[in-house]
């Protein structure tokens, strides 16, 4: 791994508080319900997760932040990161003394989350190569000129492996004339890097894995665990955020972890991570300790300090005994693991050490100096997290999500099994009906169409649904993580998504329509297939919507209903739309159901004859399905289907929007631009005072 610039983050009476339902007060019934009042609102207070925290992170350096459960280290964390937004924030962050914000940091951090979330159907190994040719490294990310995409024999680097990355050719590389060539030394590279990376976090065993879920196992927590570190650690950022990297890891795991921790930090690097119950070798690799407990530091400062200064609040720790434990037990518990104490107990007693701590320790005074005397080396726009250009990431993303489809081949197989067997069903079901008299058949050839319009439209929306409702969370997870953007990754979903939506109704309409007996001509059959194709590409959109708004397939199923029956009643045939309720009667002009049926009843019974006598229009008519040609009536499942499609890609901006700490709403480039400016003079002064160069006159 590359050295990188030194990145001091400070922080300065950093708060966050969130808003939660106040709690009874004596206005309240007796029993400590409030009476119910249509008037009545619901009353909130703020609850302060973290209090006026102030300290630093250093460069170089592995920071453990340890403390009980609740005391709101993921929460300092994720605000660090620029992923925590719910609530307020006060206080003043730095990098370097330039002026940040979680949103900032963003930009220069890599982030692993407490849950990990990947693709299940990915390998290990795609996992890490995604993340490389996706956020390439510094040095692979600059755009070079054919020539010097690859160096591997480059005499200048003295044939070290670490500085031979090879370039991954940017966007134009892929274009042009040689592209074949360049792509794959670009890919070389890749393989090259994602080895290293394999071999370094002890993955080469389970490289080619899928990655699995909780319905189809894969690989283990602590390999998954793994993974996702090294996802982060070949973006090679210069700050590195993990929120329990070693929980569920055996011993041996966690300690290789650790170690692992210790080099990244050792590359001049900023590494800050939650830890849980270190071991007491774990415990000797990291250099520096914050320790929370109920919002508030009870200890900032070297690793080594830690023991004496509990010595001095009257803790002393026990020869041979893991301090971090002692911190626990004794400190912060004081000292009896068997009684809990009361919730007003925990709080008295942190708010004593968070005291102990403020007031009157020399640490804190250190860590106040650190603050106002800060690293100030220049932040440059190598720095930044990058991505690759959008051309590179649709290649990519249809590729994983092809690969992924495939991988998914039992749901594939079902879909088309599917597609098959109600085309035969409704065939036998209806079998001939041209043959049947023709009361039959206007009532068969109704049904059946219907039940088309129906089935076409709402085993698209379920299919689509089910399949991307798992895909969201790992959608939003990597967009944050800088992956890619929306419109690749919504682009390479329709790229991959929409053939078998095409596929799928020619399956059924070749199957039903000569089984059905409607019309032996071969342009109604293709107007019957295209109705059946555009209804499939409308449920498809209309499934990305429900998906994009609803996050789990509980919420979607209770929604489904919502939508899907107004659009049924309104179909053509339960109601006879021109004399149904005048105000409810706008409902036949939205509901695709309604156009695919028309136009497939209008094919089959405009200038129908039976025996010589027309029987055709006069049914039409009786039906009263609306003056509309077939023509128009297809275009119209298309224009709905397009307003779906349409706000579901409008629903998935707003999910990756959501939250005031994203980097794109808060502008990335000024943001960064922040970064990339001057210090806070007041750091400058600060500076020289330290350094002795003010005059004191
Ligand atoms: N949005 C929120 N609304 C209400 N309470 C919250 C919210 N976010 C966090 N909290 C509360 O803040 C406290 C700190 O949460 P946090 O997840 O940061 O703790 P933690 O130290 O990481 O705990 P653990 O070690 O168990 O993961 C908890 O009591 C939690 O319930």
């Amino acid at each position: 791994m590359q050295q990188t610039t030194p990145l001091q983050i400070s922080f300065e009476d950093l708060s966050y508080s969130v808003k939660v339902r106040a709690r009874p007060t004596s206005d309240d019934d007796q029993d400590g319900k409030r009476r119910w009042s249509p008037f009545g609102k619901s009353r909130y207070e703020d609850k302060f997760i973290l209090q006026s925290l102030t300290g630093a992170f250093r460069p170089g350096r592995v920071t453990a932040i340890l403390g009980p459960s609740g005391s709101g280290k993921t929460t300092l964390l994720n605000l660090l990161a620029g992923t925590e937004n719910a609530g307020t924030t006060t206080g003043r962050i730095w990098v370097n003394g330039r002026p940040a914000s979680g949103a900032s940091l963003r930009l220069l951090a890599g982030f692993v989350h407490q849950d990990d979330v990947i693709l299940s159907t990915q390998t290990v190994s795609e996992a890490i190569t995604m993340s490389i040719i996706l956020r390439p490294p510094p040095l692979l990310s600059v755009p070079q000129s054919p020539e010097t995409i690859v160096n591997h024999n480059n005499p200048q680097n003295g044939g070290d492996i670490t500085n031979d990355l090879v370039l991954p050719a940017p966007a134009s590389a892929y274009r042009t004339k040689g592209a074949k060539t360049k792509h794959s030394h670009a890919g070389h590279a890749n393989v090259h890097e994602t080895a290293r990376a394999l071999s370094l976090f002890g993955l080469e065993k389970c490289q080619h894995t899928v990655v699995g879920d909780t319905s189809e196992k894969g690989i283990s927590g602590g390999e998954r665990k793994r993974t996702a570190i090294a996802q982060e650690y070949v973006t090679q950022a210069p700050v590195l955020f993990l929120d329990e990297p070693t929980s569920g890891l055996d011993a041996h795991s966690a300690l290789m972890v650790t170690h692992q921790l210790k080099d990244i930090a050792s590359t001049g690097r900023t590494v800050v991570a939650v830890l849980h119950q270190p071991s007491s070798e774990m415990f000797e690799l990291i250099d520096d300790i914050m320790v929370l407990s109920e919002g508030r530091i009870v200890y900032l400062g070297e690793r080594s300090g830690l023991v004496d200064y509990v010595a001095t609040l009257g803790y002393p720790c026990a020869m041979y005994s893991n301090p971090a434990d002692h911190v626990f037990n004794a400190v912060l518990f004081g000292n009896d693991v068997r009684h809990m104490g009361s919730q007003s107990d925990a709080v008295a007693r942190a708010q004593l050490l968070a005291d102990a701590w403020e007031e009157r320790s020399e640490g804190a005074k250190a860590v106040r100096a650190l603050v106002a005397c800060p690293e100030l080396a220049p932040i440059d726009s190598s720095l930044f997290r990058r991505t690759s250009p959008p051309t590179i990431q649709l290649r990519y993303l249809t590729r994983r999500a092809f690969l992924n489809a495939v991988r998914n081949r039992l749901i594939i197989n079902i879909r088309l099994a599917q597609a098959a067997f109600f085309g035969l069903l409704i065939g036998l079901i209806f079998l001939n009906t041209q043959h049947r008299p023709v009361a039959v058949q206007r009532q068969n050839f109704a049904g059946a169409l219907f039940f088309t319009a129906v089935t076409q439209f709402l085993l698209s929306i379920l299919s689509v649904v089910n399949v991307f409702t798992h895909e969201r969370t790992v959608f939003v997870r990597e967009w944050r993580s800088g992956y890619y953007g929306l419109p690749a990754y919504f682009a390479s979903k329709n790229i991959v998504e929409l053939p078998i939506q095409v596929i799928l109704p020619i399956i059924y309409a070749c199957i039903s329509y000569w089984l059905l007996g409607l019309r032996h001509d071969g342009g109604r059959f293709l107007i019957y297939t295209v109705t059946c194709i555009v209804l499939n590409l409308c449920g498809f959109s209309f499934g990305l919507l429900l998906a994009s708004l609803f996050r789990n397939m509980a919420t979607i199923l209770a929604a489904l209903p919502a939508m899907f029956l107004p659009f049924l009643l309104f179909g053509g045939l339960l109601v006879n739309t021109g004399n149904s309720t005048v105000w409810l009667r706008w409902l036949q002009w939205v509901s695709p159901i309604k156009y695919g049926y028309t136009a497939m009843m209008k094919n089959q019974f405009s200038g129908y004859v039976v025996d010589g006598v027309p029987v055709g229009d006069s049914y039409l008519e009786e039906v009263d399905l609306g003056p509309m040609s077939i023509g128009v009536n297809i275009i119209m499942v298309v224009v709905i289907g397009l307003l779906a499609w349409a706000a579901a890609y409008l629903a998935l901006l707003h999910l990756t929007y959501k939250g005031r700490g994203d980097p794109i709403k808060n502008n990335a480039k000024k943001l960064q631009m922040e970064l990339e400016g001057p210090p806070d003079p007041r750091f400058l002064n600060g500076n020289k005072e330290a350094r002795g160069e003010t005059n004191p006159a």
